[in-house]
């Protein structure tokens, strides 16, 4: 039984007697719970939560998931009956969804993935919803998609859970990161992993590695090194994951430390990466930096970047301090010309996987 710990609600009514949030954050962020524990029941029913739902394609092109549909239904009613929002944003939504008048009493707009690592459904792996907080506009008569566009750094909540053989509620409120675990029976979250922090050095690394013809020299540079372990210039081994569900590869991260990069490749020159700048890289940026952690392009640090549409997507490089500054300084090396090996035609048609 889970009775003698602090639950997510009384932790809320100790932030705000501490002065560190307003009572309305408090209550969005309770509105937020609401909503996963929703959509937790509802994706571990399965197939069974699946019927009479119409999918479509979304507005990135990929093919929605019944659960995706019904996520984002189950975030947008209950958040928008809170009180505590302008509008709100989702990846399965084209546009802006804004608050109705009747409801449009509150300061904040809600950024969110309602399931991520939703191609993981069918193979029962664990998935989880992301969200992200920005203060609404003050005094504007109407609230409009530029108004979401803004940098990660302003930030004022970020989260997100996991479905997975137990249900987690991640969250910062810039001030550290907390973790809560549901206890199912009583359907409450209580405090399991406070003060969340990420090892500065890790010997695990999780990447795409059918997508390696189409990365850039430094992430070849850095994941040849991994790989040729004690023999190599990093002197250790490495162990790899890939999950396919950046939740699940966020929370490792945050349990035992290790590096997670969607790179910016040459697969599709439209799009410079996979996952989403507002509602993917920016809220897990909030929360790896919050627990000692960094998240980068590789280039500059993602919560730095302004968002020029809704669903842009950006290049993701997060995780332990160490390997984040060692692959910012091997795109460094590359950009200025010092990385000539890797520029060379040779290395280019090599393969990590073959001639090592
Ligand atoms: O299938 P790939 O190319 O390995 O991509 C996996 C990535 O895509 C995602 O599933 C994208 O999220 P969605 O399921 O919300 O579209 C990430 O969670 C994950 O890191
Ligand atoms: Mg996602
Ligand atoms: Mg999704």
């Amino acid at each position: 039984m889970s009775y003698h710990r602090m639950t997510l609600s009384k932790f809320l009514l100790e932030q705000r007697k501490m002065g560190l949030i307003d009572p309305g954050l408090g209550s969005l962020i309770n509105d937020i719970e609401s909503a996963c524990k929703y959509v937790a029941a509802a994706v571990s029913k399965g197939k069974l939560a699946s019927h009479e739902v119409s999918v479509g394609v979304n507005v990135q092109g990929e093919e929605q998931k019944p659960l995706d549909v019904i996520a984002n239904e189950i975030f947008l009613k209950i958040c928008e009956q809170g009180d505590q929002l302008q509008g709100m944003v989702s990846e399965e939504m084209e546009t802006p969804y804004i608050i109705p008048p009747e409801h449009r009493r509150g300061k904040y707009l809600l950024i969110y993935d309602p399931l991520d690592g939703s191609s993981n459904l069918d193979v029962n792996l664990t998935v989880g919803s992301i969200f992200s907080v920005l203060r609404a506009p003050e005094g504007e008569e109407q609230l409009e998609e530029k108004h979401f566009l803004r940098p990660g750094r302003e930030q004022v909540a970020a989260g997100f859970t996991l479905y997975g053989p137990s249900v987690m509620f991640i969250l910062t409120l810039g001030n550290g990161v907390n973790g809560f675990t549901l206890d199912r029976e009583v359907g409450i979250f209580t405090l399991t992993h406070p003060n969340m922090q990420i090892s500065p050095s890790t010997k695990e690394f999780a990447i795409n590695a059918s997508n390696e013809r189409f990365w850039e020299p430094p992430v070849r540079r850095y994941v040849e090194e991994c790989i040729k372990g004690k023999t190599g210039p990093r002197g250790k081994d490495f162990n790899m994951r890939w999950i396919a569900s950046m939740v699940a590869e966020v929370y490792r991260i945050l349990i035992r430390g290790g590096l997670f990069m969607y790179p910016r490749d040459t697969k599709d020159l439209s799009k410079p990466g996979r996952l989403r700048l507002l509602y993917e890289a920016n809220p897990m940026g909030f929360i790896v930096e919050q627990a000692g952690g960094l998240i980068s392009t590789g280039r500059e640090s993602i919560l730095d970047v302004v968002p020029k549409s809704l669903h842009q997507r950006i290049a993701v490089i997060l995780g332990s301090k160490e390997e984040v500054e060692l692959l910012n300084r091997y795109h460094k090396d590359y950009d200025s010309g010092k990385q000539e090996e890797f520029e060379s035609p040779l290395f280019a048609t090599r393969s990590l996987f073959r001639n090592l």
